[in-house]
Formats: structure tokens, C-alpha cells, sequence
């Protein structure tokens, strides 16, 4: 039997929508993070941001957003901001009990877009 893909072993779409949906209900309760949502569609962001998680770990390509640069262009982002979305995210990945191999292999698979999403 073939290695599972890291989609896969998050519990596919389904698993991925429940992480997604406590992640961004620590984002928006967070002083660090919570002021850049004031005005963001919460509901359009996760779902954009579940289908980002899904192929960026191998599975399917429904993501019909923009590109990380784009998304982010203007908000000043630091790399501070960038590693408390990562700490969000392990957050809600260990409430669903993902292990911690695959919340590194998570944290590994976000790092690439560093460079595109701080100083957009
Ligand atoms: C850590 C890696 C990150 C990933 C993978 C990510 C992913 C995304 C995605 C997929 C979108 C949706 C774009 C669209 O709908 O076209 C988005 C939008 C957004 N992101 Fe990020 N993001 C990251 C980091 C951050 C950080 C560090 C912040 C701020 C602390 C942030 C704040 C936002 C905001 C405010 C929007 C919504 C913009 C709007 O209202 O349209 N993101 N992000």
C-alpha cells in the first residue's frame, strides 16, 4: 500500500473544513491577527482557504482564489504575523488530534509561501 497523501491523512476535504473552521475562530478571537478579518468575508474565507489547504497537500485543485502575493498585497504582513497563522493552524490541527508529524508536515508545506506573503 502507497504512502497516504498529507490531504489524505488530514482527513481529506471533509477533515480539512473542520480544522479550517477552528483555526479561523482562533484567528478572529487573536489580537495579533484578528484586525486584518474586520473586514473579510468569513465564510468566502474559509472555504477559499479549505480548498487552498486541500491541494496544497495533495489533493484535489478546486482553489479558485487569488495568489498568495495578490491576496495579501498591502497588509504590511511580518514574519511574526506569518508564524502566528502556523501557530493557529498547529493549534487546530491538535484539537482534531492530527499528530505532530503531519502538523510539521503542514507547517513545511506553508513555509514556501513566506516569501510571497510577508511585505506583499
Ligand atoms: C500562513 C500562510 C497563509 C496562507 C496559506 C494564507 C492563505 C490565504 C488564502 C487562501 C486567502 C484567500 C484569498 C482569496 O480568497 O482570493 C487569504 C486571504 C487573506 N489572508 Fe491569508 N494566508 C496566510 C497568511 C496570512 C497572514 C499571516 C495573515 C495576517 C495575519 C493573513 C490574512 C489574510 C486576510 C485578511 C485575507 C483576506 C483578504 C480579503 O478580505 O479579501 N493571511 N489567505
Amino acid at each position: 500500500m502507497g504512502k497516504m497523501s498529507l490531504y489524505d491523512r488530514l482527513g481529506g476535504q471533509e477533515g480539512i473544513i473542520k480544522v479550517v473552521d477552528q483555526f479561523y475562530d482562533y484567528v478572529l478571537a487573536d489580537g495579533r491577527v484578528n484586525h486584518f478579518f474586520r473586514k473579510t468575508d468569513m465564510k468566502r474565507q474559509r472555504l477559499h482557504q479549505s480548498l487552498f489547504i486541500s491541494f496544497a497537500t495533495g489533493g484535489p485543485n478546486h482553489y479558485t482564489g487569488q495568489s498568495m502575493r495578490k491576496a495579501h498585497e498591502g497588509m504590511n504582513l511580518t514574519d511574526e504575523h506569518f508564524d502566528t497563522i502556523v501557530e493557529l493552524l498547529a493549534r487546530a490541527l491538535r484539537d482534531f488530534h492530527v499528530a505532530e508529524t503531519e502538523i510539521v508536515e503542514v507547517a513545511n508545506t506553508i513555509e514556501p509561501l513566506r516569501k510571497d506573503i510577508v511585505g506583499a
